[in-house]
């Protein structure tokens, strides 16, 4: 079973106060957005496995660790992911990116699909999908089978908020996949945004209300 791990830092809350606020604006929240990517990425890599290797410092041979080389790929569900790769460059230079385009049908909130541009040894690699916000957990679970019926075998889930109906969503359907937050909030409203959340985080991201 797929394990849920909520990254309750204080730097990550701290972040997260700033880009719930209304009054935030794109440029801050596009910076937030970033920072709090890059906190998430080191727990979100916890797992990786090291391997020894021999180094010689200034004063003497010995033995060190890195990590062995594993083939990564991150997948921002646009637009909002979008807001995540940076961050996550930052730590994991040598991931390659895919890109997922998909919107919620404002009605049914089901998601449309328009953009699928990935690596093409994506069943070889790790992947980390990246989304700030998981609601009804429908892109996600799109997402995740696009990357399934390609191939792929180890799949991360990194958002920033989380809905509990979205988490249920993905771990009842994927249980293999690790889901990774910054918050779990309390609920979703009429319209499938997350509760108390901070809105449309594709909007916020790009300056489009
Ligand atoms: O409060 C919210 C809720 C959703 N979004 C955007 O929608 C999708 C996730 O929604 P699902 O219902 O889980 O498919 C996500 O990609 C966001 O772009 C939002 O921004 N804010
Ligand atoms: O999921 P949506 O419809 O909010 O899409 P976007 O991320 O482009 O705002
Ligand atoms: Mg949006």
């Amino acid at each position: 079973m797929g394990k849920v791990v909520v990254l309750d830092h204080p730097l990550i809350k701290h972040k997260l106060t700033f880009i719930r606020d209304k009054n935030t604006g794109a440029k801050e929240f596009r910076e937030l957005v970033k920072e709090i990517s890059m906190l998430m990425a080191y727990e979100v890599t916890r797992d990786f496995t090291l391997e020894e290797i021999e180094i010689e410092t200034p004063i003497c041979k010995t033995k060190s660790q890195i990590i062995s080389g594993k083939k990564l790929g991150l997948v921002p569900v646009l637009r909002a992911g979008l807001g995540m790769v940076d961050g996550m460059l930052n730590i994991l230079p040598a991931a390659k990116v895919g890109h997922i385009g998909l919107y919620r049908d404002p009605k049914t909130f089901k998601p449309v699909e328009y953009f699928c541009k990935l690596p093409q040894d994506i069943g070889e690699r790790d992947l980390i999908v990246l989304d700030p916000m998981l609601a009804t957990g429908g892109s996600a679970t799109a997402a995740i089978g696009f990357l399934k019926k390609r191939g792929a075998q180890n799949i991360k889930l990194v958002n920033i908020i989380a809905a509990p109906e979205g988490i249920e969503k993905v771990k009842s359907t994927y249980p293999d996949v690790d889901i990774y937050v910054a918050s779990i909030d309390e609920k979703l409203n009429e319209h499938a945004y997350i509760v108390p959340g901070l809105g449309d985080a594709g909007d916020r991201l790009f300056g489009t209300k």
